[in-house]
């Protein structure tokens, strides 16, 4: 288990690090801004849908994943944590 700022600092560090062996930063560097997005896409309407009628189990997967690609797009953004929570 972790947190969605311990989620970050590793993410944050395999990409600056560009990591050969995170299956994030290979995806990232082939489907870059445009693909984060689209999975940050697919995510929410996953999200609501298990939500919405797969039960609290499903919804928190999809809600995990919705988190990650979210993350995702943030380093793909180049738009840090601080940048976020400015706007919280
Ligand atoms: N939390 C995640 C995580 N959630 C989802 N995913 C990736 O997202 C995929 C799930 O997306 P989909 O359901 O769309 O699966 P898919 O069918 O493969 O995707 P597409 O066909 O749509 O492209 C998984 O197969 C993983 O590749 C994740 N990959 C990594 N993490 C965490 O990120 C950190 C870094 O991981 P590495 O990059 O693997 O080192 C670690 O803490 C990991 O636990």
């Amino acid at each position: 288990m972790k947190t969605f700022e311990e989620l970050h600092t590793e993410l944050v560090t395999k990409w600056a690090e560009k990591d050969p062996s995170s299956g994030t930063v290979t995806r990232l560097l082939e489907d870059g801004v445009h693909g984060a997005g689209k999975k940050v896409v697919e995510e929410a309407a996953e999200a609501w849908m298990a939500a919405e009628f797969e039960g609290k189990e499903r919804a928190a997967v999809e809600i995990s994943q919705l988190i990650f690609f979210t993350q995702v797009l943030m380093l793909a953004a180049d738009v840090s944590l601080e940048d976020v929570y400015r706007h919280l």
